[in-house]
């Protein structure tokens, strides 16, 4: 509960930070919507959410990209189940691999690689998608996934809405991919300068 409840939300919130850096771009698009739909003037709120499909689907990507749990928790058959072939009898362990689905090519069409047009159509509105699933699914899916995903977009508006993010080091070269490191997916470490918006 410790791990579930704090860390993956902190360990997403820093590779949010770090890809907010690595792309200039993105951000300076994040922050318009912002301006447009929120302004300076008074804190975001969770219905802004509706009106800025660019932001959702930025938040949406970066946990997709980063795959922070990627294994869930084991959980075991309560009785002889079949699936896709296979007989799995009463009590056996099963672990569900998120990261097949996060990265499956026919959901994403460039899996490997950070776009926030993965959750985005062509008229730039955020669009639904099936592989979205870093809570997991079904019964024992992620009790907390509507709380964290409002934590994420409150969090990350608040920030960009009164600064912009830069690196004390050159992008180019900057790696954002994540870490393997037992059931959690790390970022790499790195510094950030914070640049009030004026
Ligand atoms: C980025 C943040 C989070 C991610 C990616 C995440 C992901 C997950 C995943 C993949 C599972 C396993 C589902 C399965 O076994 O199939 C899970 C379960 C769970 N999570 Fe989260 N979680 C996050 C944050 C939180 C927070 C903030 C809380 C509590 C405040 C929480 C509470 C739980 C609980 C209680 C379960 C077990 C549910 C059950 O067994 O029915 N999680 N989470």
């Amino acid at each position: 509960m410790f791990l579930g409840g704090s860390e993956t939300t902190a360990v997403t919130m820093h590779f949010g930070l770090l890809i907010l850096i690595k792309y200039p771009e993105i951000q300076a698009k994040v922050q318009k919507e912002i301006d447009q739909v929120i302004g300076m003037e008074r804190e975001p709120r969770a219905d802004d959410r509706s009106h800025m499909p660019y932001t959702n689907a930025l938040l949406h990507e970066i946990q997709r990209y980063c795959d922070v749990f990627p294994m869930g928790f084991i959980r075991s058959t309560t009785r002889n189940v079949t699936f896709h072939g296979y007989f799995l009898p009463k009590g056996t362990d099963v672990l569900t691999l998120l990261t097949t689905v996060l990265r499956d090519s026919t959901q994403f069409e460039k899996p490997e690689e950070f776009n926030v047009n993965h959750f985005l159509d062509e008229n730039g509105k955020f669009r639904k998608n099936n592989g979205f699933m870093p809570f997991s699914a079904g019964k024992r899916a992620c009790v907390a996934e509507s709380l964290v995903r409002l934590e994420l977009f409150i969090f990350f508006t608040m920030i960009l809405q009164k600064f912009t993010l830069k690196a004390t080091v050159d992008t180019k070269d900057f790696d954002v991919s994540p870490t393997e490191s037992g059931v959690e997916n790390l970022p790499p470490a790195h510094k950030i300068l914070f640049i009030a918006r004026t």
